[in-house]
């Protein structure tokens, strides 16, 4: 399985209707506490939206509405996996992406089989707390070493500027939050982003 080098991660439909029409191809819903009727109703909106687009959705944490939804694709941290059913996830025929920060959540990612690794935070990120200090481009390297062909992201505080360090790293994709949901003109810094990763875009 190959993932398109741009990884856009949105809290919302909203952010997906204005973002996924201009050519973003793989995207994340995160969403965080929200009534489970209205965060239905945002993932059942957000898939349409995907499907009609050609966009790859991969939806954050709620698995089991995201198999109920008829999504292929979950995203799940350490915490949300030690609770989650993944022999449920792989019978519905769903991919499944692991976040990592230490060797020792990577070796737990690892025995899950996941679709694909997501190391970070790579820089520092303003979006949320974390325990774990700048992981910096050299630890992109290592885990791609360990990883194989696995398919690695890698996450926290990126921008276009950095793009090439972490692809130069071993990084296959690029995910991202605050460069574009709090730039002055997020249209322009998706387009951007999509600029910057043309030349390692492949047909999904
Ligand atoms: C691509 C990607 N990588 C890491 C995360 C973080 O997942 P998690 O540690 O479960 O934290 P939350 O995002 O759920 O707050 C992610 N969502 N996506
Ligand atoms: C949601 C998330 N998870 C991370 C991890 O390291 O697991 S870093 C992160 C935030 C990414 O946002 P931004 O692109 O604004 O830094
Ligand atoms: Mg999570």
């Amino acid at each position: 399985m190959r993932l398109d080098p741009f990884y856009l991660i949105v809290d919302s439909t909203a952010w997906i209707e204005r973002l996924v029409p201009l050519g973003v191809k793989l995207v994340q819903l995160r969403i965080k506490d929200m009534p489970e009727a209205a965060l239905r109703d945002e993932i059942r909106r957000t898939r349409t939206v995907c499907a009609g687009a050609g966009c790859q959705l991969i939806v954050n944490d709620y698995w089991r509405i995201a198999i109920d939804e008829g999504c292929d694709f979950v995203h799940l941290g350490q915490e949300d996996l030690a609770d989650a059913d993944v022999a449920a996830i792989r019978a519905a025929g769903m991919k499944l992406g692991i976040s990592t920060h230490d060797e020792a959540e990577l070796e737990t990612a690892l025995a899950a089989q996941p679709d694909y690794v997501a190391l970070g935070p790579v820089y520092p990120t303003v979006l949320k707390q974390m325990k774990w200090a700048p992981q910096g481009l050299d630890r992109l390297s290592a885990w791609r070493k360990r990883i194989g062909t696995l398919p690695l992201v890698a996450i926290g505080g990126l921008t276009v500027e950095r793009l090439e360090g972490v692809f130069a790293h071993g990084a296959d994709s690029a995910a991202v939050v605050t460069d574009i949901t709090r730039n002055p003109d997020p249209e322009a810094r998706t387009r951007a982003w999509i600029a910057a990763t043309e030349r390692r875009r492949q047909p999904l």
